[in-house]
């Protein structure tokens, strides 16, 4: 069967043609590049990527189909789709149904048959921008006019979009030991999880929680999730940060939730060039000088003094209004700061994402470092 065309064009003008895959139809949103050659069902359906068009560099995709264990949240979140070469069908024991059903179920529209190491290498070297992709209209001049109207990424403050509407809870696996209060700006599913393997039962809240919801839940420790948006625009989340670090309540923090940390301590954050978005990124744990192989996906990070344009910060302690503060890890591909470590207070948290899914394991040891923080806490 011949598919319907469709056309990809970025905010600079450039022009891709393909085939319409997934839903027909018109999206905007930032233009993203993801290098995982595993993981799409996860990549699809975590928050983060909310209002971004995510571009595949693997050149296969959808050969093991969508099953029902893989979700990261209750739908995909991205706002269109680029893949180079679909698979024509799926093939895994765990396969509930094909890929480009559950695309069209859920009204996302894609693009096949792009050149998307072309597509790539524009976005490495003139940064993310916005996009459209479009199987019902072929005229790029046209696209390209509402394509420049579109929003962008920078102010974009998405946290209510995708948080919970309602608390629930995770219970812990096997005994009980600790209680976390978890602000869900776009929670993985999977954070819950691999607290739960360590005894915490975690009580996971609606974006705009306040401290006393917090500590309604007998919480011994908090977290700050992952989410998308801007982390500029985050002032609510910062302030309760700054109250749950005046509380000297344990909190543990990732990506969107490490860039809350970094405010709530006075820094700024800065928009990246074109990100992070895969799963084999190498960073160093300054701590141990091991390096871990990690999962990312964020396109700004904290602004530390002397950090920016592949600066390395130096490896000591800054003063903060909350005490002493080191980046605990950095990217070996860019010196990005990954993560931050407070030395007075018990706070720390990572830019990537220890919890994985998808991608290695690399990191998991970091539960554990938040678990032996919440005992550290009890014992105070
Ligand atoms: N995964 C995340 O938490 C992403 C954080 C933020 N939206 C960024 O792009 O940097």
């Amino acid at each position: 069967m011949k598919r319907r065309s469709a056309i990809l064009v970025l905010e600079d003008g450039r022009t891709f043609h393909g085939e319409a895959y997934g839903s027909v139809g018109e999206t905007f949103g930032e233009a993203v590049f993801n290098t995982g050659m595993t993981g799409y069902q996860e990549t699809l359906t975590d928050p983060s990527y909310h209002r971004q068009v995510v571009v595949q560099t693997a050149p296969h995709i959808g050969n093991t189909g969508v099953n029902a264990d893989d979700d990261e949240s209750g739908r995909i979140w991205v706002a269109g789709y680029v893949v180079r070469d679909p698979a024509r069908i799926s093939s895994n024991w765990r396969a509930g149904g094909g890929l480009e059903d559950r695309l069209a179920a859920e009204g996302v529209v894609g693009i096949s048959g792009v050149d998307t190491r072309a597509l790539t290498r524009h976005l490495r070297e003139r940064g993310a921008m916005r996009v459209g992709v479009s199987s019902v209209d072929d005229d790029p001049a046209a696209l390209l006019e509402r394509v420049r109207r579109s929003p962008q990424m920078v102010g974009a403050d998405l946290s209510a979009e995708v948080s919970t509407a309602q608390p629930y809870v995770v219970q812990a696996q096997g005994e009980h030991r600790f209680t976390v209060a978890a602000l869900d700006l776009g929670i993985k599913r999977n954070v819950p999880r691999r607290l739960a393997a360590r005894g915490v039962t975690t009580h996971v809240l609606p974006a705009g929680s306040t401290i006393d919801d917090l500590l309604a839940t007998g919480a011994d420790a908090v977290f700050f999730s992952p989410g998308p948006g801007d982390p500029a625009t985050a002032d609510g989340p910062v302030a309760l940060a700054r109250e749950v670090l005046t509380r000297r309540i344990p909190l543990f923090g990732i990506c969107f939730g490490s860039q809350i940390l970094g405010r709530a301590l006075g820094f700024g954050t800065y928009k990246l060039g074109y990100g992070h978005r895969g799963i084999n990124q190498p960073v160093l744990d300054r701590a141990t000088g091991k390096v871990e192989v990690t999962s990312h996906n964020h396109g700004f990070a904290v602004q530390m003094p002397g950090a920016g344009d592949g600066a390395v910060v130096p490896d000591q302690v800054i003063q903060t209004e909350f005490g002493g503060v080191r980046v605990s890890h950095v990217c070996l591909n860019d010196n990005v700061v990954e993560g931050l470590r407070a030395e007075d207070v018990p706070a720390f948290t990572v830019q990537y994402h220890p919890e994985a899914a998808a991608g290695p394991h690399d990191a998991d040891y970091l539960f554990d470092r938040f678990a032996e923080l919440i005992e550290g806490g009890k014992n105070a």
